[in-house]
């Protein structure tokens, strides 16, 4: 009997090694060799799928040793180096294996053909379980009928009613970090670490408006986050291991530490709001901010109440979501502007007259912000050049029709937003130049293709926080100009990364003075 089982053993794991060694020779040889003749036959070619990994890995740590002029914003070649090279090379479309094969296109009138497509034939890929840490499970991640539900939820929150009331909250803010500005200048002028002022100040916007809280309270929250998404970015960088975020690693322990904390602290702002319920607000009885309205749609215990609701664990993912894409994203586009108006004085000045103009020295609110006009075409340029996201990833879910190419299911469809920005055929010769006026007859105009702009992309998954974005940017600017002025400290070294969202590698150092001094 023993003799049976033992070989009934031993034949069983010869099986599965076989089935191993084929599985990975067929993802390791077969599928690169398929693919890359799939598409050749297409006329789409693209770099060797052997040594491509680390061939991206030395391209990006070359870059990463470039300092820029501070007047160039030509940042493509440091900040995606692969992408700039193959695509010199290959064309606008073209295949590269970073771990999995992936199909760059960027060509906008393709891009906007994958993000209008509405049955879930271009979804969210899953990146991994690492980048969820930090980014959280929610709508930004979500596909089909779970997307449509958080979504459905969520868009009240943002609606543009609700947006205006919280204009008098981002002022308030920034009037505060000006008056720490103003004790800090006492010999007239002051140097401030502007990325990390920034990241604070929209935290604590993102804190008031969404979650009901100050900075203070939010602190350990974003502190996780920002600490998981360091950690993460790190790891993800260095290894493609399939199962190695399950390794009790020092990285990983830490890891796991930081998103019990993270996650406890959610958990916590969304309890203690649940026991102030209001009786009076029959439609959001907890609130009507980002906390409220998910509130309201909590699963109760009743097997009918199903319909448009999320459990607390949806909550938390979904507050996880809104601590990311609420701050990171806005604060790197208040980083950039305040970059080019300390690089920019004659920019500075137009936009300081048209904020005296519309707003005098009054604290200003959404409708007043609304008539600035050169603001608004001077953070469309800024976020042209700087795109604080410069790529998004697609996944097909079956066999596409693309144009004129055919997309097997499962490719990854990468759209390099800031290569796109940055294109001389779109944008013309002076591509790689400041000129906000370029904005002047609108986004659709200012470029040679109508959707060559996509910061926010567009289509069903466009950016629910755009409009939050831009009023708080506004906002933001708008109070920093009535009271100071900005030039770039000789400590500034121009070298735009991207750590997920584009950034200064080494922050951007600002002398502030303020202009009754
Ligand atoms: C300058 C600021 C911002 C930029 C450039 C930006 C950019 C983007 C982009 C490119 C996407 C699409 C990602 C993809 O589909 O792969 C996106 C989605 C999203 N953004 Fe923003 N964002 C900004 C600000 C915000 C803010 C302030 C919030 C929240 C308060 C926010 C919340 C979201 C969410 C939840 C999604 C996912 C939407 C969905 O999939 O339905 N964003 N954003």
């Amino acid at each position: 009997m023993d003799y049976y089982v033992g070989n009934g053993i031993i034949t069983l794991m010869v099986v599965l090694l076989v089935r191993k060694i084929f599985q990975a020779f067929k993802e390791a040889v077969w599928r690169p060799y398929a693919l890359t003749r799939f598409f050749k036959k297409q006329g789409i070619a693209g770099p060797p799928y052997s040594g491509s990994v680390d061939k991206i890995k030395r391209l990006r740590m070359a870059a990463a040793r470039i300092v820029l002029d501070t007047n160039s914003h030509d940042i493509v070649p440091r900040v995606s180096p692969h992408f700039h090279k193959w695509s010199s090379q290959y064309g606008k479309i073209f295949l590269y294996w970073e771990g999995q094969p992936r199909l760059i296109i960027s060509d906008p009138e393709l891009a906007k053909e994958i993000l209008s497509s509405k049955f879930w034939f271009y979804k969210k890929p899953f990146f991994s379980h690492r980048i969820e840490m930090f980014s959280g499970k929610g709508v930004a991640s979500l596909n089909g009928s779970d997307w449509q539900r958080h979504r459905k939820i969520l868009n009240p929150a943002f609606s543009m009613d609700k947006l205006k009331l919280m204009v008098d909250t981002m002022a308030t803010s920034t009037i505060s970090m000006l008056e720490e500005w103003t004790s800090q200048a006492k010999e007239g002028s002051k140097t401030i670490e502007m990325m990390e002022e920034l990241e604070k100040l929209t935290s604590e916007i993102i804190g008031h408006a969404g979650f009901g809280i100050s900075y203070e309270m939010g602190k350990e929250a974003f502190h996780a986050q920002k600490m998981i998404q360091r950690l993460a970015l790190g790891s993800h960088a260095t290894s493609y291991i399939p199962g190695n975020q399950y390794l009790p690693t020092a990285s990983n322990r830490q890891l796991w530490k930081l998103d019990k904390k993270l996650r406890s602290t959610l958990r916590g702002i969304v309890e203690r709001r649940l026991d102030s319920k209001e009786s009076n607000n029959l439609q959001f009885p907890y609130g009507d901010d980002l906390v409220g309205i998910l509130i309201a749609h909590l699963k109760s215990n009743e097997p009918a109440d199903t319909s448009y609701k999320l459990t607390m664990d949806e909550i938390v993912e979904e507050c996880k979501t809104f601590v990311f894409t609420g701050h990171d994203t806005i604060s790197k586009l208040l980083t950039w502007s305040i970059f080019m108006l300390s690089s920019n004085p004659e920019w500075q000045a137009k936009l300081r007259e048209e904020v005296l103009r519309e707003c005098g020295m009054k604290i200003p609110d959404a409708d007043m912000l609304s008539k600035l006009k050169l603001m608004h075409m001077f953070f469309l340029e800024v976020l042209r050049l700087y795109s604080p996201v410069v790529m998004i990833m697609r996944q097909a879910s079956e066999d596409m029709k693309l144009g004129s190419l055919t997309i097997p299911k499962h490719t990854r469809v990468v759209l390099p937003i800031l290569m796109i920005h940055h294109d001389k055929d779109y944008w013309g010769e002076d591509a790689n130049e400041f000129n906000p006026l370029r904005f002047k007859d609108g986004i659709s105009k200012a470029s040679k293709c109508p959707n060559a702009f996509l910061s926010f992309i567009a289509g069903p998954r466009v950016c629910i926080g755009q409009n939050f974005a831009m009023l708080e940017a506004r906002t933001v600017i708008s109070v920093i100009l009535q009271r100071f002025s900005l030039s770039l400290s000789p400590e500034y070294k121009h070298t735009p990364i991207s750590y997920f969202i584009l950034q200064p590698q080494s922050g951007l150092p600002v002398i502030v003075k303020p202009l009754n001094v």
